[in-house]
């Protein structure tokens, strides 16, 4: 069951690609006439650095930036042979097996391929999804003289593969060209790799200025289109098999680099992946803002314009199709404004479109303002989770509603924007749970006030679970990445101290034993648990209530009732979902034969809540206690 579970899953996975595409959205000529983007991820490296680990988990972390777009990742210029033999060893060693009992035909319909020595049990096949390869008695071999890791790109699971691109990328830079931010030199060795390696998307992890970025465009697409004859090839112009690729495959005159910086490449992944409600509308606006500075700072401003929403680079849903309307817009004779250069029609454009998303914005944060009134009394605590990109949010929510709920995957930024979910707390009392978004390390300025929006739902939780993953080698530079977005966003040491609860999640990968000394030093509750394997969520969910009780101000009410009223009392209580825990049932004896037997409860609840039960079950005791006054509003 769970090996088709796990055979089905990969099959989802494998042709998951072509379904997740938008279709709707029109397609412009990609860059080399082909709509897949291999990227070529850099990650500069300047003097003094941060330490060689922390660059390179810098890196890793680029390269998960542009895996989460869905992108072909390239080999950087740095590659080593060794790099290539280490992972075809861990493939060799670590086989992607699975075993199926579906239709033979089916299968191979599906693209699957059935190794030549396939290990027959059963009659059950072994199927090689990913891999070239053979069994034999159950152990694979590889060939390893055979170039098997070209799709470097999809296999991203795999932590070496990962790692090694993250270590071919690193480039040093002793100072920046203010004009092209690498020195000429630099230019040039990665213009070769890009012709070489059919390259058309670029992301350097730093920010660049809008002039940087067009000039590296500009001379790139140069190399790209074999314009510009590098030293190696002009040499041996005959031995290079790209000949042949550039009469083939490729039509070079389409060839267009595009370069991403850390700001847009963050942007991009926030404008494709987040679909709705006003993060959507803040990512847009900053998008539009973004799209109107490229505009006036650039000459050829609509050339420059469009390649930014070039095909799948950028299928920004409304962003993508308002801004390259301009050409629509006139076809459908929406033209106006005669003598207006193309320029001026998309400035104008791009602020109507501004002042409209604005305006957007503004109505929600009225009825956010609204609802936040009404949030203002709640009896329900409300919890909200924050913390690092993948570091197991949307996990720890699903494994508390035991559902998959929230997708939790090995991408960054999965969840942009917040969910929020009804949980049971230990004893059985509702609590809401939000999951948001994930925190990035250097995230560009303009990008703050989106999360802003979205973070606000923070503000007014009760409390707040940090997750680390504390199983990373950066887990402390990721805490305190988390504080400093938190402290730009306004929430002060006594926010932390008074709502924070520490979740220390991966504890299933640690490699060296927790550290409970810290744990005990700090002011708030910290709590190691894996919420892929449900260690110790229980204790996280006692320690939650035990909180939220003392911050919601509920304390212990003893109930007593005849007990054929229990089943009616006791739902009503856990209908209304403020109990946090029956204790000491107390069946109390009758005095005289034949009385109903009476019920002792202790419950914990809110004062609110105890004056709408009493209001409910004995409305004889509030006119008591208001001594037979008529209420305020007779
Ligand atoms: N080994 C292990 N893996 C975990 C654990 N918790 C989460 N993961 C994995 O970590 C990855 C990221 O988990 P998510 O829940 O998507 O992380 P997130 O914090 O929601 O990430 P964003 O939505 O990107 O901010 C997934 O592949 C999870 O399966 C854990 O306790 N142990
Ligand atoms: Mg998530």
């Amino acid at each position: 069951m769970l090996i088709r579970r796990l055979s089905n899953a990969l099959l989802k996975y494998r042709f998951s690609k072509e379904a997740a595409e938008p279709q709707q959205v029109q397609r412009v000529k990609a860059p080399f006439g082909f709509t897949q983007v291999n990227c070529l991820v850099i990650h500069p490296i300047f003097y003094p650095n941060k330490g060689p680990e922390l660059e390179l988990y810098l890196a890793e972390e680029a390269v998960g930036l542009s895996k989460s777009l869905n992108w072909t990742l390239e080999k950087g210029p740095f590659w080593k042979e060794e790099y290539s033999q280490k992972i075809r060893i861990s493939q060799g060693r670590n086989p992607l097996q699975v075993k199926v009992e579906n239709n033979e035909d089916e299968l191979k319909e599906e693209g699957w391929e059935l190794s030549s020595k396939a290990h027959l049990r059963n009659g059950e096949y072994i199927y090689l999804p990913f891999l070239n390869g053979t069994y034999d008695d159950g152990q694979m071999l590889v060939d390893l003289s055979s170039e098997s890791d070209d799709d470097l790109g999809h296999e991203w699971k795999n932590k070496i593969i990962r790692n090694s691109i993250a270590k071919s990328s690193l480039v040093k830079v002793k100072r920046i060209h203010s004009s092209t931010f690498f020195t000429k030199g630099k230019v040039a060795m990665l213009g070769e790799h890009i012709y070489d390696k059919k390259i058309n998307a670029v992301f350097i992890n730093h920010e660049l200025t809008p002039l940087q970025t067009r000039n590296l465009e500009k001379v790139w697409t140069q190399y790209a289109k074999g314009e510009i004859a590098t030293f190696r090839r002009s040499e041996n112009p005959d031995d290079s098999d790209m000949a042949t690729d550039a009469e083939t495959d490729i039509e070079y005159e389409d060839a267009y680099v595009k370069v991403f910086d850390r700001f847009t490449m963050i942007l991009q992944i926030f404008a494709k992946r987040s679909t709705q409600g006003v993060a959507r509308q803040q990512i847009e606006l900053s998008f539009l803002k973004f799209a109107k500075t490229k505009l006036v700072r650039s000459g050829s401003a609509f050339a420059s314009l469009s390649s930014i929403f070039l095909g799948d680079l950028m299928m920004a849903k409304e962003v993508y199709l308002e801004v390259v309307s301009a050409k629509q817009r006139r076809a459908l004779g929406k033209m106006s404004g005669s003598g207006e250069s193309e320029i001026q029609i998309q400035r104008r454009q791009i602020d109507e479109r501004i002042a409209k998303v604005r305006r957007q914005i503004e109505e929600e944060g009225l009825q956010r303002g609204k609802l936040k009134q009404k949030k203002l009394i709640h009896t329900v605590p409300r919890i909200a989770l924050i913390g690092y990109t993948n570091a197991g949010k949307s996990q720890l929510l699903n494994c508390i509603l035991q559902k998959e709920v929230v997708e939790s995957k090995d991408l960054l930024f999965q969840t942009l924007s917040t969910t929020s979910k009804q949980i049971r707390l230990a004893s059985g009392q509702k609590a809401i749970m939000l999951d948001t978004i994930g925190f990035i390390t250097d995230l560009p300025h303009d990008l703050v006030e989106s999360f802003k929006c979205t973070l606000e739902e923070v503000a007014d939780a009760d409390i707040v679970l940090h997750i680390r993953d504390i199983s990373h080698p950066c887990s402390e530079q990721q805490k305190q990445v988390v504080l400093e977005v938190l402290q730009q966003l306004g929430f002060n040491e006594e926010f932390y101290s008074k709502k924070m609860i520490e979740v220390w999640n991966k504890i299933d990968l640690m490699r060296t034993p927790i550290d409970f000394k810290q744990i005990q030093q700090e002011t708030y509750p910290i709590v190691p648990i894996s919420a892929l394997f449900n260690t110790n969520v229980k204790q996280l969910l006692q320690i939650m209530e035990d909180k939220s009780n003392l911050i919601m101000n509920k304390r212990p009410y003893k109930l007593r009732y005849n007990i054929d009223e229990h089943q009616q009392r006791l739902k009503w209580l856990f209908d209304n979902g403020n109990i946090s825990g029956i204790k000491n049932e107390i069946h109390i004896t009758p005095v005289k034969k034949g009385n109903p037997t009476e019920i002792e409860y202790e419950v914990i609840l809110d004062e609110i809540t105890y004056n709408r039960y009493i209001a409910t079950f004995t409305p004889e005791l509030r006119i008591k206690k208001n001594k037979g006054m008529p209420p305020p509003n007779w």
